[in-house]
């Protein structure tokens, strides 16, 4: 018989992703039994908010998995390495928002809006990955496009927020702005250069091509999801001094021609997109309209003058919401609806 409530833990509950999953869980109402806040030993015998109630946090290396039904797991990919098989092992679906299991062909990678089909493949290890932060809001955009007028090629240019690389990365943009302000250096830590009044063309790892690894993981990721495996596509990845919000210059080639006014009419009825592009009044989205928001939005919708089935826009979201925790709860909410 199906439950009407689930048991949830999140793993990496302190963390800046963390954080965000409980206030997800409590602002859409998801069908929360117990909650269980997971994290290191670090933090452990700490307390979070959750609909008015204190909640303890644990420690995960000592947390019996077999009273969970759903992990949200947001604590970096060594930590899903070790603790997903136990929990999977212990009758837990995992929802990892790690890049863990994600280019593992058994294990459906998600976007709600996009493939909301694939959580099915669930049953095969238990597990279901939420893709990187880039690439979800990518695809909210270009799925519609693909689906009418095909892809051949994207070509794409992410300016990252902070609050991508975790918490102590947030403060490092904070701490670095008011020394600036002071007349000092300030100390830089998470990021190689300082990141205050600058812009770093590194995100992630180098691979032996030449491209970082979130450069790969948007080819990657976009192939599998949108189950295109001969789209052709290149990114460049930079760190920008923003807090909350990526943003992403996108020029995509179809292989049917389209107009941008036929795009722009597909966005404005796609799911979790909203248009925000009128070149009279000079509007279009920034991070800052994007932080805190649940949307994607989609703006400077134009033709592309290099190429005749050439269409250029600008992409905002939120990051820690439509680029993790949102979009983690929203498979949750799909898993329980038809599932579980
Ligand atoms: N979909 C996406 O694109 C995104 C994915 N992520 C993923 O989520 C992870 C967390 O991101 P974020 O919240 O920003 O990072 P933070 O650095 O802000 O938080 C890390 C969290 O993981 C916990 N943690 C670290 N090590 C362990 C451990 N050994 N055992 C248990 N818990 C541990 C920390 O607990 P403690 O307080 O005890 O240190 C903290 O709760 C990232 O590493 C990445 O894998 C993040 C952002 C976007
Ligand atoms: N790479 C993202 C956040 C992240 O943690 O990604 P991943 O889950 O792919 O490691 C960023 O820095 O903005």
């Amino acid at each position: 018989m199906q439950k009407s409530r689930y048991n949830v833990a999140i793993l990496g509950a302190t963390g800046a992703v963390g954080e965000v999953m409980l206030q997800i869980l409590e602002q859409r109402k998801f069908p929360v039994d117990k909650l269980y806040l997971l994290a290191s030993s670090h933090s452990a015998g700490g307390r979070l908010p959750f609909t008015g109630k204190q909640v303890l946090v644990r420690d995960a290396a000592t947390f019996d998995w077999s009273q969970v039904d759903i992990g949200l797991f947001s604590a970096g990919a060594k930590v899903s390495a070790e603790y997903a098989p136990k929990a999977v092992a212990a009758g837990c679906v995992v929802i990892d928002n790690t890049s863990q299991f994600r280019y593992d062909d058994e294990i459906p990678l998600v976007v709600p809006e996009v493939n909301p089909q694939r959580i099915a493949d669930y049953r095969r290890h238990g597990i279901i990955a939420n893709p990187n932060c880039s690439t979800i809001q990518m695809l909210l955009a270009l799925k519609p496009i693909a689906d009418v007028a095909g892809i051949e090629r994207v070509v794409v240019a992410t300016y990252q927020a902070v609050s991508g690389a975790g918490r102590r990365a947030i403060e490092e943009l904070g701490q670095q702005t008011l020394a600036i302000f002071r007349h000092e250096e300030g100390v830089t830590e998470v990021f190689p250069k300082r990141i205050a009044f600058n812009c770093l063309p590194q995100i992630d790892v180098f691979q032996e091509n030449g491209y970082t690894k979130e450069e790969m993981k948007m080819l990657w990721e976009t192939r599998k999801i949108l189950e295109i495996p001969d789209i052709a596509l290149t990114a460049t990845c930079v760190r920008v001094p923003v807090f909350y919000g990526h943003s992403e210059a996108v020029n995509v080639v179809t292989r049917e021609l389209i107009t941008p006014e036929a795009v722009r009419a597909l966005l404005e009825k796609a799911p979790g997109v909203v248009v925000v592009d009128d070149r009279s009044t000079a509007t279009w989205p920034s991070a800052l309209d994007a932080a805190g928001q649940d949307a994607t939005y989609v703006g400077r919708i134009r033709g592309d003058c290099s190429h005749e089935r050439g269409i250029n826009f600008w992409v905002v979201a939120d990051n820690i919401r439509k680029g993790a925790a949102l979009n983690s709860v929203q498979i949750a909410e799909l898993l329980v609806r038809d599932y579980l």
